[in-house]
C-alpha cells in the first residue's frame, strides 16, 4: 500500500492484494471529500484483501497521531477511513452477487441434468401414446385429454413454468372447416411465475428447500403469473349473458371483427349461434356444439374464451369445462363485476393486446365436490365431481329449522355447525356470498379454502381459512330434524339426507383469467369500484391536532 500525499489537497491511495490492484482517488477540500475509482479489468478486488488494507488504514493513522489542532490531518484521515469502509462494503456487495449467482448456476446444472433424465422417459411416454407432434399425450376414459406429467407438476407444486401443452393438448389436429387448407391447432403458450417488474424467465423450481440442516424459503408460492404465446391463438369461444340486446349487438360485432379483421375461427353457444342467424346468413361460418359430449371437448379446440357479461358469465363459462380450462377474458356487461376487469367499449385494443401477449393473469382455485349417500355408504353420487369456482353452500334450503351440520377437516373435528348454514368458498368467492356471511376477503391468489358460518346461533363462531391441501367434509348428522341442501355457485341445488356427507377438496383445474393490468391491481381495484370498500371522506386538516 502507498500513501502519498501531506497537507495537500489530492492523496492517491494505491492497494494491491488478490493479483488486482485498485486505486482511489481522493480529493478533498472546503469540507467535503469525493472518491473516484479505476477499477482493474476483471472487477473488484477480493473482500478479504481490502478488509486488510482497511485495516492497515487504521494501522497508519494509530501510528501517526493527530494532533487535535490540524484540521486537515484530521479531515484527510476521516477520508481515508470513508473511503476504506465504501471500498470493503463495495467487495462485500460483490461477493454476495458472486455467491448468488454461484447458487443460480447449481440449481440450473441440477434442473438440467433432472430435465436430461426424464427425456428418455418421455420419449418412451410419447412413443407409447402415439403423440402426434412430440407431445405428451393421455387419453383418460371420459374422452378428456389431460396430461399426467403436468397434473404431477401441479400436485408436488412445481409450477413455475408451464407450457400449455402439457396440459391441453388437442387430440388430432382439426381441419378448418371454412378454410379447408388450413389445419386448426391449439396455440400453445407458456406460464412464468414472476415478481412485479422482474422479467426475466428464469424457472425458478423450489418453494422450500433445505441446506446443511437449515429449511428455507426459497420462493413466495404465488407470485404474478404472466401468460406468453407460443405459437397465435387460432380459436375464440364467445360465451354471453342471455336476454340483453346490448350483449346481443357486441357479440355479433365481435365476431365480424374477429372474423374480418384477425382471421379467427369462433365458436358460440348453440342458442347464440341461432341468434347470429335470424340476424344474417352472414354467420354462417361461426362454429358451435351438438351434444354435451362435443361441449366436453371444447377445451381441445379453443385457444381463449371471451365472456360478455357480468361474474354470473364468468362462473356459467368455468361451469363448462370440467377439466382444464382455455385463458378466459371477462368483459364487464353486468352491474358489478369482480372478476370482469375489460370494459366492452375497448374490447378491440383489449382483444388485441391479449392475443399478442404476453398477459397478466390470475390462476382462480376451484373445489371440487362429491355427494355421498348414505345409502351407498362411501362410494360417491357422481363419478365427475362438480366443480365450483365460486363456493359451495350448505343450507336449509326452505326448512325453517337450524340445519345442524358437522364438519371435519381431513380426520380432525371441526364444529357443528347449527344456524342457516355454512360456505365453503374458494378466494374468488371470498368477495361474494362469504363476504356477506361475515367471511373475509382474500386475494384470489392466495390458496386456501374460506370456511363460513351463515348466521350461526353462537356468538364465538368466527369464520376460518383453511390451507388449500385438506379435504373437507360436511355430513347432516342422522339426528338433524331436517334434510340440509347443496348449492354450488348458487345452482344445482341437492337435498341431503340425515346420513349424508358432501366432501370438498381444491380441484386441480384452476380458471385462468386474463387481467386488465395484474392481479393484485385488479382485486384492489374491483372491491374499490365494486364494494367502495373503506369510502371514507378525508378529515381535513383543520382542527386540533399533535403536532
Ligand atoms: N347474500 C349474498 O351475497 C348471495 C346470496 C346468494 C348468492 N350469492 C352469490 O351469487 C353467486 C352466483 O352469481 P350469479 O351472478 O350467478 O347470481 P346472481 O345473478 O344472483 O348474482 C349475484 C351477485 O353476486 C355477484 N358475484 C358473483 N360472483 C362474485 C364474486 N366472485 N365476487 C363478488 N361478487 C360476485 C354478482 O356480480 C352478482 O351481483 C353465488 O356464487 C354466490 O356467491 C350471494
Ligand atoms: N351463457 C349463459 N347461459 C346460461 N346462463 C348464463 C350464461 N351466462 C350467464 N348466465 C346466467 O345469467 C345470470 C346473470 O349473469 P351475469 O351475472 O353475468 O349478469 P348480471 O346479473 O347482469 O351481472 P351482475 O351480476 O354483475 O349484475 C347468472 O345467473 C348466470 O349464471
Amino acid at each position: 500500500m502507498s500513501i502519498s500525499g501531506g497537507r495537500n489537497d489530492m492523496v492517491v491511495v494505491g492497494m494491491g492484494g488478490g493479483g488486482s490492484d485498485i486505486v482511489a482517488v481522493v480529493s478533498f477540500g472546503h469540507g467535503d471529500a469525493s472518491v473516484s475509482r479505476s477499477e482493474p479489468e476483471n472487477g473488484f478486488s477480493d473482500s478479504l484483501s481490502l478488509f486488510h488494507s482497511e485495516k492497515a488504514v487504521q494501522e497508519l493513522l494509530q501510528q501517526t497521531p493527530v494532533q487535535g489542532s490540524d484540521d486537515h490531518l484530521i479531515e484527510f484521515s476521516e477520508a481515508l477511513r470513508t473511503v476504506a469502509k465504501a471500498l470493503r462494503r463495495a467487495a462485500e456487495g460483490k461477493a454476495a452477487a458472486q455467491a448468488e449467482a454461484a447458487e443460480w448456476k447449481r440449481r440450473f446444472e441440477l434442473e438440467r441434468t433432472r430435465n436430461l433424465q426424464l427425456e428418455p422417459k418421455e420419449r418412451s411416454l410419447r412413443e407409447n401414446n402415439g403423440d402426434f407432434e412430440g407431445g405428451r399425450l393421455e387419453k383418460s376414459t371420459n374422452g378428456l385429454v389431460l396430461c399426467n406429467q403436468a397434473n404431477q407438476h401441479v400436485e408436488e407444486g412445481c409450477l413455475e413454468h408451464i407450457c400449455s401443452h402439457e396440459v391441453l393438448r388437442d387430440v388430432q389436429p382439426v381441419l378448418d372447416c371454412n378454410m379447408p387448407n388450413r389445419i386448426m391447432r391449439k396455440a400453445s403458450f407458456k406460464l412464468s411465475w414472476r415478481c412485479k417488474g422482474e422479467n426475466s424467465d428464469q424457472h425458478k423450481h423450489d418453494i422450500v428447500y433445505f441446506e446443511r440442516g437449515n429449511i428455507t424459503t426459497a420462493e413466495r408460492s404465488s407470485k404474478q403469473i404472466s401468460l406468453k404465446w407460443e405459437s397465435n391463438p387460432q380459436t375464440i369461444l364467445i360465451l354471453t349473458k342471455p336476454n340483453s340486446t346490448s350483449v346481443q349487438i357486441l357479440c355479433a360485432e365481435m365476431v365480424r371483427w374477429l372474423r374480418e379483421q384477425r382471421k379467427l375461427n369462433i365458436y358460440v353457444e348453440p342458442r347464440v349461434k341461432v341468434e347470429l342467424l335470424t340476424e344474417s346468413s352472414y354467420f354462417n361460418f361461426v362454429q358451435t356444439w351438438k351434444d354435451d359430449k362435443e361441449m366436453l371437448l371444447l377445451h381441445t379446440k379453443v385457444d381463449l374464451v371471451v365472456t360478455l357479461g357480468g361474474d354470473g358469465t364468468v362462473l356459467w363459462s368455468a361451469s363448462m369445462f370440467k377439466g382444464p380450462v382455455p385463458p378466459i377474458v371477462p368483459f364487464s356487461l353486468g352491474s358489478l363485476g369482480f372478476m370482469t376487469p375489460f370494459h366492452s367499449e375497448h374490447y378491440r385494443d383489449c382483444l388485441d393486446s391479449v392475443l399478442r401477449g404476453p398477459i397478466s393473469i390470475t390462476l382462480r382455485n376451484r373445489l371440487q365436490c362429491h355427494v355421498i349417500r348414505d345409502a351407498a355408504k362411501n362410494e360417491y353420487e357422481t363419478d365427475e365431481p362438480i366443480l365450483v369456482l365460486n363456493e359451495v353452500t350448505i343450507d336449509r334450503g326452505i326448512s325453517s329449522y337450524l340445519t345442524n351440520l358437522e364438519c371435519y377437516c381431513d380426520d380432525a373435528f371441526v364444529t357443528c355447525v347449527q344456524g342457516d348454514g355454512l360456505i365453503l368458498s374458494t378466494t374468488s368467492g371470498s368477495t361474494a356470498y362469504s363476504l356477506a356471511a361475515g367471511g373475509s376477503m382474500v386475494h384470489p391468489q392466495v390458496p386456501g379454502i374460506l370456511f363460513t358460518p351463515i348466521c350461526p346461533h353462537s356468538l364465538s363462531f368466527r369464520p376460518l381459512i383453511l390451507p388449500e391441501h385438506v379435504t373437507v367434509r360436511v355430513q347432516v348428522p342422522f339426528n338433524s330434524r331436517s334434510p340440509a341442501w347443496a348449492s354450488f355457485d348458487g345452482k344445482d341445488r341437492k337435498q341431503l339426507a340425515p346420513g349424508d356427507a358432501l366432501v370438498c377438496s381444491m380441484a386441480p383445474w384452476p380458471v385462468p383469467t386474463a387481467c386488465s393490468v395484474d392481479s393484485t391491481d385488479d382485486f384492489f381495484r374491483s372491491i374499490h369500484d365494486g364494494l367502495h370498500w373503506n369510502l371514507r371522506k378525508t378529515q381535513s386538516f383543520d382542527g386540533p391536532r399533535d403536532l
